[in-house]
């Protein structure tokens, strides 16, 4: 008889999502994507870091004070990363992201033809980022959904 407690497709995806945002060097905001395709296969996958070549110690990761001393200009958000980082076109595919994308990353999402966004967290609900990443992916006919996501066990 076939085992009855394997983990779901949402917890399998959104598990390598969360897998990803442990790679992050950010200290406050961890962030994983992975991109499946319509045949449920793994075509990109990424998280929030700094570009190739820039060196993780040497750039300041602080949220606060002035803009080029902050991380902001400098870090690949985890969408950007799973995009760039895709093998095939992700015209129809879904983006499992542990947080809600923001403006930038949505317009990125909506330029490559993903149809469906599945998130976990929305920490920054309600800021104007916020609220215009809704906009463009409810105008660019995107399908959301928000899951919760159950612990995974790893047994030996
Ligand atoms: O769509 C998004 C939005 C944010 N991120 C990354 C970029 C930063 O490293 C953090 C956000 O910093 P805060 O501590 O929340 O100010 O998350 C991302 O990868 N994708
Ligand atoms: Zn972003």
């Amino acid at each position: 008889m076939k085992r009855k407690d394997y983990i779901s497709w949402d917890t399998y995806f959104m598990g390598v999502a969360k897998l990803s945002a442990l790679r992050s060097k950010d200290p406050s905001t961890q962030v994983g994507a992975c991109i499946v395709n319509e045949e449920k296969r793994i075509v990109g996958i990424g998280y929030n870091g700094l570009p190739k070549g820039l060196d993780d110690s040497s750039f300041a990761w602080e949220k606060e004070g002035s803009f080029l001393e902050t991380k902001y200009p400098y870090v690949v958000h985890a969408e950007a990363n799973a995009i760039l980082n895709s093998t095939q076109n992700l015209k129809g595919s879904t983006i499992y992201v542990t947080l809600f994308p923001c403006n930038e990353c949505m317009k990125l999402i909506a330029q490559s033809g993903i149809k469906e966004i599945v998130y976990v967290s929305n920490k920054d609900e309600g800021k104007d980022f916020n609220v215009a990443s809704f906009k463009i992916m409810e105008a660019a006919g995107i399908k959301y959904r928000q899951i919760k996501m159950e612990e995974i066990t790893l047994n030996e």
